[in-house]
């Protein structure tokens, strides 16, 4: 998949240039909401991490933040890499610096500067045109035409029609192929889900970069320089305890009661079901209820500036709705999934495409460690499968065997908050909030569910834009 040109060598700098970078920062890497040096062992002996950030560094010629953040998990960012370097660099429908600028319009649709300033690079490096970053309405009309799908497609999915996609391919004189399209439409997903991770995780920008500062100056040794960024302007109630204002004995108790509901709602499940109507009722209710999660600090903010400009009608966010009383409309998995739909469609025109996009899913989903906290050997496939299923009701998506009567036995106030916010407004993500859910887990715990929320996004939006395809392909 990587150029393996001299990648033995490569590997051996990148591993050194880590080293050093372990030894001149010590405690001082905030890249993200912890602090990485604490939790990843940089100079351990796994083969596997050491690969990935080798064909990490040889692909993107860095080694940005979120490698350094996915690589809790392996198995996820080698998946991710991969289908990150076939849509960007390898040879597709698009030519590259599209896919780099489709790549700031997907981000700044999010707000997330971090993303737009990297393929802002990007972009410029591969011979873009400087004027398009000027503005959305520089760049060529066929690329503004994209974006009223780019906002739908970050903020309301369920919205798109065949009509919208008609539009794109028969505007005569700047029509999208539909190779083109398919690609455009994996390479904005594929950013609105990891703008979803980026904030989730709260990655800051690499030291080389705009904002990119991240040195604790020793009078806020207290708390991460991130939480600045993120309004988080000094202590509070949370101070007392790192985990959260509960004390930590009763946080632990948290993690308990939590496989405690799981063992007891195991043993209903094999005792009793509900019918058919109560269980479409239940996922009504959820769904209901999912639409008023919101967090004290969710407040109306505009769009910063310079990320704006890639993006038209900032006000248009999925906020909109929930206030307005507006309704999701329902699909049931069968009419509309991934699968049936968006997993051959997108594989007959962009060949390869929906193969690594369908292994990432299912890493995604099925990614786990059989640990919760503390402890070992547990079954953790109801607790995954809830949030799993949580981001896809967020997104009218229902499941006619799931009752979602569990997800409110499993997951709390905080945590739907914390959810919510990644999902759908993930530029307000605070690191409050990242605190405050699974005050026990581990980190590496609160990554991997960042990493199945960016999958759920991913497959969320592949469910509602596949089914509108015109008949004719
Ligand atoms: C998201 C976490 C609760 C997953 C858990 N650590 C596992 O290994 O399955």
């Amino acid at each position: 998949m990587f150029s393996r040109t001299s990648l033995g060598s490569l590997g051996a700098v990148v591993i050194y240039l880590l080293y050093l970078s372990y030894w001149y920062f010590p405690d001082n890497i905030a890249n993200c909401f912890f602090l990485l040096n604490q939790t990843i062992q940089v100079g351990n002996e796994d083969a596997m991490m050491h690969t990935l950030f080798a064909d990490s560094f040889a692909t993107l010629g860095r080694l940005d933040n979120v490698t350094l953040v996915m690589v809790f998990h392996p198995q996820y960012l080698e998946s991710f890499l991969k289908t990150q370097h076939y849509l960007l660099q390898m040879d597709g429908p698009l030519p590259l610096h599209y896919r780099h600028y489709i790549g700031i319009m997907a981000a700044a649709r999010h707000q997330c500067s971090y993303l737009v300033n990297l393929h802002v690079n990007d972009f410029l490096h591969v011979g873009g045109d400087p004027k398009w970053l000027n503005g959305l309405e520089n760049a060529p009309q066929k690329l503004q035409n994209l974006g009223e799908l780019n906002k739908m497609l970050a903020h309301r999915p369920w919205l798109i029609t065949k009509e919208h996609i008609e539009q794109l391919l028969k505007t005569e004189e700047n029509s999208w192929s539909l190779a083109e399209l398919i690609h455009a439409v994996v390479l904005l997903t594929h950013y609105h889900s990891l703008a979803s991770f980026t904030f989730g995780c709260g990655i800051s920008p690499e030291i080389d970069c705009e904002g990119g500062h991240t040195f604790r100056p020793p009078s806020v040794s207290n708390y991460c320089i991130c939480d600045i960024t993120n309004g988080y302007h000094g202590m509070d109630e949370n101070q007392a305890s790192p985990a959260g204002s509960i004390p930590i004995t009763e946080s632990v108790c948290e993690v308990e009661a939590l496989m405690e509901k799981m063992k007891q709602l195991q043993e209903c499940r094999d005792e009793e079901e509900a019918s058919q109507e109560e269980m479409a009722t239940r996922f009504e209710r959820e769904k209901r209820e999912s639409m008023f999660v919101c967090s004290s600090e969710d407040e109306e903010s505009a769009p910063a500036r310079d990320v704006s400009r890639h993006f038209e009608d900032t006000s248009y966010g999925y906020k909109d709705f929930s206030r307005h009383g507006m309704h999701v409309p329902t699909f049931r998995v069968q009419d509309y999934s991934w699968e049936d739909h968006g997993y051959s469609l997108v594989n007959r025109l962009y060949p390869d495409v929906g193969q690594l996009l369908d292994e990432k899913f299912h890493i995604a989903y099925n990614l786990t460690y059989n640990t919760m906290a503390m402890h070992k050997d547990v079954d953790t496939s109801m607790l995954r499968r809830a949030i799993w299923n949580y981001i896809h009701c967020m997104f009218g998506i229902r499941y006619d065997d799931y009752d979602y009567g569990e997800i409110n036995q499993l997951l709390d106030r905080s945590f739907k908050v914390y959810i919510k916010t990644v999902v759908c407004t993930p530029e307000k993500t605070t690191k409050r909030m990242y605190d405050s859910f699974w005050r026990q887990f581990e980190h590496s715990e609160k990554v991997q569910f960042a990493c199945i929320l960016g999958g759920t996004v991913g497959t969320s939006v592949c469910y509602t834009s596949s089914c509108n395809y015109p008949d004719s392909i």
